[in-house]
């Protein structure tokens, strides 16, 4: 099983092999000579690494200082591509780190050195046979670009058809591997050094980070979320995703339609793009993002090319990003709380999104969150609202309160932030909430459609019969740990305080609504027996007894506002 396999499966850093440890130490190096010996230092590495102290030391404090980042760039520029990719997902991450450091991140670009042909050539040996040139009119030796995890070079096929073939770099693959390593590791003493690094979930964010990182390495992912591009745009006039030739593709060969076209950045650069260009491209990424709940995970305008006949055409699709329709749900939420200026919708649908990393203050995250979103919602208008700043302050806030985004959200916000910003670059008039109106009536249409509900429907009903059938069997089990003292925890660990918490207040609910169910029965069977012959007169007063008490039970139900029931 491959190093970036393992790590997506295991929860444990790994220990480096004897092969990684001269790259941990020249890493280390790296960090010390660019200022963050403050860092190697806490994670008491220096001794064990033997790395020597070069240079200033910026120290903590400066944290929040745009030098930290501009030499935070150049440490990771220095080291690669792996530590350039992730850097480039620590910039869409302004839960982890301070917005100075974040806005210097968003610069980062992989400055690499062409790959020489004559390994070009063994690769496409290794992966399309020796005869590979016969398969190609003709083949460009000299490359169309340049990238980290591989090159492009333009060919013809026999039948005349022009193409590109992005060819991966022979070592690139181990070189990816021992790094997320490393990363891994060092990601789990940064957790044990600091606690802002425990709470983040760093390892885990490696972890997602190994996965992306396995799934770009394999170019067979490229190729099908290509051809799923293709399939959901089959119809559309505005975009065009190049045709793969499976035949000539490989996990390390990709072959596909060339696409004739000018980058995004020059067009924006030439200043000469129309606003219908601005709607197209709003008009591709709203249907991937809303509708499809299927999306590029890099719109960024290298990645866009205008065609001659206007259309848009879509490159490196390695990275995506996928909503399922619940979640797809909780965007509808968050839009229409923006346009209604709902701010407490807007606040509780980010607090259902967010993973807690410790109990959170429900108040006090609702007042943090109220008062940023009012700055970008109150008495702005519509056109002039900036969705994706608002989002990225909402994540910051919820971070302040230990609430965690889950990845599909913060690629998803990432993604409306990139499509507002290059839309605005175009036509800076445009208004993108009125762009997105019938998307989002599309969705909610959806939502409510007698399809969607039929099937929520059965869905609950079968999860309600699954619980109705165990209620006999877990009740009185409940009871008797509540009564053998079970049900007490002490628990240091935050994280688990916090889920234990989360069961023991579900333990309850289901014990007080047990309880309140037993009581109303009660009440109710002892009114029936009151019209009975021998009728006594306190027994309605029982009944009232009973039903006040169920009434209570069930008042303690909603008294918990740190933890709100969640979705
Ligand atoms: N189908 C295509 N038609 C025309 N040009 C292409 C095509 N595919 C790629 N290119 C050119 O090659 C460049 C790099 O391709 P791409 O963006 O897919 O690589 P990359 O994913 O950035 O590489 P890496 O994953 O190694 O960072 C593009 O910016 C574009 O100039």
């Amino acid at each position: 099983m491959s190093v970036l396999r393992t790590i997506v499966h295991s929860s444990r850093a790994l220990v480096t092999t004897a092969k990684d440890a001269a790259r941990f130490r020249e890493i280390a190096q790296v960090f010390m000579t660019h200022g963050f010996g403050w860092v190697v230092a806490q994670l008491r590495l220096r001794r064990e690494l033997q790395v020597e102290h070069e240079g200033e030391d910026l120290g903590r404090a400066a944290m929040t200082s745009p030098d930290t980042g501009k030499r935070l760039v150049k440490a990771l520029t220095t080291l690669g591509p792996t530590w350039v990719k992730f850097g480039q997902i620590l910039s869409t991450r302004p839960d982890v780190l301070p917005a100075a450091i974040i806005a210097e991140l968003q610069t980062l670009q992989d400055d690499v050195e062409p790959v020489l042909f004559e390994d070009i050539d063994g690769q496409l040996q290794r992966h399309l046979g020796k005869d590979w040139r016969t398969k190609f009119e003709s083949f460009s030796e000299a490359p169309l670009a340049s990238a980290s995890i591989g090159q492009v070079h333009e060919a013809t096929l026999n039948d005349g058809t022009r193409v590109v073939l992005k060819i991966q770099r022979p070592d690139i693959r181990s070189k990816i591997e021992s790094d997320v390593n490393i990363l891994h590791t060092t990601a789990g003493y940064l957790e044990e050094a600091f606690e802002e690094a425990h709470i983040m979930d760093l390892r885990g964010m490696v972890r997602d980070f190994a996965k992306s990182l396995s799934q770009e390495l394999d170019y067979r992912v490229e190729a099908n979320n290509m051809e799923r591009f293709r399939r959901n745009f089959a119809d559309s006039e505005d975009v065009r995703v190049p045709e793969i030739y499976r035949e000539l593709s490989t996990d390390s060969v990709l072959t596909m339609e060339f696409i004739e076209g000018k980058k995004f950045d020059v067009v924006i650069a030439e200043g000469e793009a129309p606003d219908e260009l601005a709607r197209r491209y709003f008009n591709v990424a709203y249907k991937m993002l809303f509708i499809d709940g299927f999306f590029h995970g890099d719109l960024h305008p290298g990645n866009v090319l205008l065609m001659d006949d206007g259309r848009l055409g879509l490159l490196d699709c390695g990275m995506v990003g996928r909503l399922a329709p619940s979640r797809k749900d909780k965007v509808v939420d968050i839009i229409h709380a923006v346009i209604n200026e709902d701010l407490e919708q807007l606040t509780r649908t980010f607090y259902q999104l967010g993973i807690p990393t410790v109990p959170v203050d429900y108040a006090a995250f609702e007042n943090d969150c109220v008062a940023i979103a009012e700055q970008y919602l109150i008495g702005v208008p519509l056109s002039q609202i900036e969705i994706g700043e608002l989002f990225q302050r909402l994540v910051e806030g919820a971070s302040r309160h230990s609430l965690r985004m889950p990845t599909d959200f913060t690629m998803m916000f990432k993604a409306i932030i990139t499509t507002e910003g290059l839309a605005k670059a175009i036509a800076p008039d445009v208004d993108p909430i009125e762009l997105a109106r019938p998307f989002i009536t599309q969705m909610v249409t959806e939502r409510y459609s007698p399809e969607r509900l039929k099937a929520q429907a059965i869905r609950d009903l079968v999860a309600f019969s699954g619980m109705a059938r165990s209620i006999p069997n877990t009740v009185p089990m409940l009871f008797d740990d509540l009564q053998g003292g079970k049900l007490a925890f002490g628990v240091n660990d935050k994280t688990l305080e916090l889920q234990h918490k989360a069961a023991d207040f579900r333990v309850g609910r289901a014990i007080r609504a047990a309880l309140s169910i037993s009581l109303l029965v009660c009440g109710t069977v002892v009114i029936g027996v009151e019209t009975l012959p021998i009728a006594f007169s306190g027994i309605p007063w029982l009944s009232v007894v009973f039903w006040s008490l169920a009434l209570l039970f069930n008042a303690t139900l909603v008294r918990h506002k740190g933890l709100l029931p969640r979705d």
